[in-house]
């Protein structure tokens, strides 16, 4: 049969509605609040003060004039709570040159190897960083025996200091696999036996470490959470508490002028009159994109990679749902053609979907043409080709009722899960550090991407929603391991969890000095790893957010610190 009759007959299909695999998701919990922006008239005021107390915390980070251990080590501990409080993107080019000091001047070996606190900061700190200090130094807290020195139990600060270090090994390193176990173990104690002497305000920070270590959190998240601590420590730099909070507000304000932009955009579009099976969710996808990056400089990039990935989880729901496996097939033709031509092959109803992709691609290479950066968007629609080819591939196998291996599932589904294709997009609008080489390394999938992809994956697939259980749903991950190997769901689970750890080895080795791209353009593939943290724990918070998701979106973008 031609395209074009098939098509027609498609048509006439659609109109006698025919009999499809729907789900009716909710509508979005957030209405209409994020649509109007209203300007806060005394902005000006608080930019200005903010713009005075960065430049008086910059000085107390300049590395000339520190000199000796004990200097280093406040410039250590000063960093931290810089990168805690979520200020660290004012001061990058001051970080770098404190810790590319640090690491010149004691090379692999920190100097106060006695004290584990300070041992382990040195040593979390420039891994972060991308500097490879060895982690030989932490088998001078063993015995002869090869276990940990039992007086360590006592040491709750170096222990929790030593527990947030580990999170930054790579494969073979089993000095800290093993310290992990260690302290996750005495750590777990003392909250369980309320033995802390400090009491309920160190149990509360054991406690959320050990529910999610430092590596793994969202940096605004982490500000949130840390403010309030440091603004409880005598010791605190009042300097930096203050602009930590302002600095959070004036982003709280650019973040809902962006998300006010965007539902303009998703509402004149008539989503949900015209594609009302899919997924309302532009402020649960917003708070995704804002956990890639958050900086004002990324706000083109924000706006870009939002258009998209919306347009990404229409297309999720029809291959996984609403379309026929005829439909898709043809979508799928048409989105290899990339032509406004195929318009006329389409259903109805898909018409839209393609129209949007076209013009929001448009609309992207009439700003890099300026910047004569249009190669960029020729490397995504490759990604977004190939994207499309594995949600069909999916859909065949739902069509055909057929259960993959674990190992032909996943090659496919690192794909469909579409991080690859988001992380590049993340780096179209970029105009720091990214060349064409940064497009050519993504377009082979590398290693980091391939770990990040594999732990959304993962993630994703253990948090299967109930209507994804209920309707004819390509077997997931989970459900090809359990076949293949024929073990039950909590043994598929525990082995997940270890290769997830596993993965996050490969993303520490990846990042670590000589990288392949840029060391900062990183961060966007491990803070996508990071937000499925909070978006995958114990249900898809995406798609049905939960009591501690809307509490993080309301935090991030409703309600401002008291200053
Ligand atoms: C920033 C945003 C909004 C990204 C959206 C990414 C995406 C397509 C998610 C689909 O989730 P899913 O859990 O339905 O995926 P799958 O159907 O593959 O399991």
């Amino acid at each position: 049969m031609s395209i074009s009759s098939s098509v027609s007959a498609l048509n006439e299909s659609f109109k006698q509605n025919l009999v499809r695999n729907t789900v009716n998701f909710s509508p979005s919990i957030w209405g209409d609040q994020f649509l109007i922006y209203n300007e806060r008239k005394d902005i000006a005021c608080e930019e200005q003060l903010a713009r005075e107390l960065k430049e008086k915390v910059r000085k107390e980070l300049l590395v000339e004039g520190s000199t000796g251990p004990t200097q280093h080590m406040k410039l250590l501990e000063l960093i931290d709570v810089v990168q805690r409080l979520g200020v660290a993107y004012h001061f990058e080019d001051e970080i770098e040159e404190c810790l590319k000091h640090i690491y010149v001047t004691y090379g692999a070996i920190w100097i106060n190897k006695n004290n584990l606190e300070s041992t382990s900061l040195w040593f979390r700190l420039l891994r972060q960083q991308g500097f490879n200090v060895s982690s030989g130094i932490f088998y001078k807290y063993k015995n002869e025996n090869g276990n940990f020195l039992e007086s360590l139990r006592d040491d709750i600060h170096g222990m929790l200091s030593l527990y947030e270090a580990t999170y930054m090994r790579v494969e073979g390193e089993e000095v800290l696999d093993e310290a992990l176990e260690f302290t996750k173990y005495h750590l777990g104690n003392i909250i369980q036996k309320h033995i802390c002497s400090n009491g309920a305000f160190l149990e509360t920070q054991i406690y959320q470490a050990l529910r999610q270590p430092l590596r793994k959190r969202l940096p605004r998240l982490e500000a949130l959470r840390y403010i309030p601590i440091y603004q409880q420590q005598d010791s605190r730099n009042d300097d930096l508490l203050t602009l930590a909070k302002l600095d959070f507000n004036l982003l709280q304000e650019l973040h809902r002028k962006e998300l006010s932009q965007i539902s303009k955009w998703w509402k004149n579009l008539d989503v949900m009159n015209k594609v009302p099976y899919a997924r309302d969710r532009i402020v649960e996808g917003y708070f995704w994109i804002l956990a890639v990056y958050f900086e004002p400089q990324h706000s083109e990039s924000r706006i870009f990679l939002m258009k998209i990935c919306n347009l990404l989880v229409i297309l999720d729901d029809t291959y996984d749902n609403y379309g026929t496996y005829e439909e898709l097939q043809i979508f799928t033709k048409a989105i290899q053609k990339w032509s406004i031509s195929c318009m006329d092959m389409l259903p109805e109803y898909m018409k839209l979907i393609y129209q949007e992709i076209l013009n929001v691609y448009k609309e992207a290479e009439d700003l890099l043409e300026k910047k004569g950066n249009t190669y960029r968007l020729c490397y995504t629609k490759e990604m977004v080709k190939e994207y499309t080819q594995n949600l069909l591939i999916e859909a065949k196998w739902v069509n055909e009722r057929y259960i993959p291996t674990f190992e032909e599932y996943m090659s496919v589904a690192i794909v469909s899960v579409g991080y690859p294709l988001l992380i590049m997009l993340s780096y179209v609008h970029r105009d720091d550090l990214v060349t064409e080489d940064t497009f050519k390394w993504l377009s082979n999938y590398p290693p980091i991407v391939k770990a990040s992809s594999l732990i959304f994956r993962l993630m994703d697939d253990t948090a299967m929603r109930k209507d994804e259980r209920e309707r004819n749903h390509v077997a997931s991950s989970v459900e090809c391991y359990m076949k293949e190997h024929e073990v039950s769901k909590e043994h598929t689970h525990e082995l997940f969890s270890k290769l997830i750890e596993d993965n996050w080895k490969v993303i520490n080795k990846e990042s670590l000095r000589p990288t392949h791209i840029p060391e900062p353009l990183l961060m966007s593939p491990i803070n996508f790893v990071r937000v499925c943290e909070i978006l995958y724990t114990g249900g898809d918070n995406y798609t049905h957010a939960g009591k501690e998701m809307i509490g993080y979106i309301k935090s991030l973008l409703v309600t401002p610190i008291t200053v």
